[in-house]
């Protein structure tokens, strides 16, 4: 069943085409990976899937369905009930997501609280199940800071904010690039067994085709803000049509030059 519909969306700055024409469609339990050259119009199509466009830039034609609801037509109160709840998003940068001076718990409550009726202590275990589902130490990372954690830590408990509340969509732009990659791997397989909880649909964007390949059922090319190619991730690299996917395809490091190179060092 498709979670999110996009037709024929385009997205302008003043007279400046960003995105033109995005068609693309996510059903559940797909984990779809939008790629393509930095600038290729990849965030600007997420934000604008959860309604975070900056005021400058206006969705001039198409429109975005989740289920059965035009998103693009949701005012900003309506927007409230969506985010979190139905949306839910995981940044590059992990430290945003969560305020600096509040205890990670204190953080989780204050989400909970905003979209269920549950008891205190309801909320509380609720969090503790999911931070622990997180291979994180539930009741050390309730009561810290975001300072006191590391990056893949305060990355781990993003996920598990992004999915406590087992969204239909969740949109991961770049999750990993700032983990080294290693934790990288770890924090994308968690982010997978969630999923696999859940069954909700992962928009992922990503520049590394190698978790693209690893975790990605589907996926669609961006250049110069338009979809150049889109299908299942096997069939798309292992038979690219477009040049542009060829080029990208071939600009991946193979295995046996990576370790090549780590000897080499
Ligand atoms: N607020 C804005 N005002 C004007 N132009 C913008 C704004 N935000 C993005 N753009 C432009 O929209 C285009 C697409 O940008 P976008 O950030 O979506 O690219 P991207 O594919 O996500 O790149 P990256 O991989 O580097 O994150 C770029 O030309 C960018 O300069």
């Amino acid at each position: 069943m498709s979670v999110l519909t996009i037709s024929n969306l385009t997205i302008k700055h003043r007279e400046e085409t960003l995105v033109q024409n995005i068609r693309l469609s996510i059903n559940e339990g797909d984990w779809l990976a939008l790629v393509g050259e930095s600038g290729s119009g990849k965030s600007v199509t997420s934000s604008s899937i959860g309604g975070l466009l900056p005021r400058e830039l206006i969705i001039s034609s198409g429109s975005i369905h989740l289920g059965g609801v035009n998103l693009s037509s949701l005012k900003e109160k309506e927007w409230r009930t969506y985010r979190g709840k139905a949306i839910s998003y995981i940044f590059q940068d992990y430290q945003g997501a969560f305020t600096p001076f509040m205890s990670i718990g204190a953080q989780f409550d204050e989400m909970l609280k905003t979209h269920l009726n549950d008891s205190k202590q309801l909320r509380k275990s609720r969090a503790l199940e999911c931070l622990n589902n997180v291979n994180l130490p539930a009741e050390r990372v309730y009561k810290s800071y975001p300072f006191q954690l590391s990056g893949g830590q305060l990355q781990r408990a993003a996920i598990a904010m992004a999915t406590i509340l087992k969204p239909k969509l969740l949109i991961a732009d770049e999750p990993t690039t700032a983990l080294d990659s290693i934790t990288a791997a770890h924090v994308l397989q968690l982010l997978a067994e969630q999923q696999k909880q859940t069954n909700c649909a992962v928009l992922f964007i990503t520049h590394d085709l190698r978790h693209v390949r690893k975790f990605a059922n589907k996926m669609a090319v961006m250049r110069k803000g338009e979809i150049v190619e889109s299908g299942m991730t096997t069939a798309v690299l292992k038979h690219p049509k477009h040049a542009y996917t060829k080029a990208l395809i071939a600009a991946i490091p193979s295995l046996k030059q990576t370790k090549e190179r780590l000897v080499t060092i």
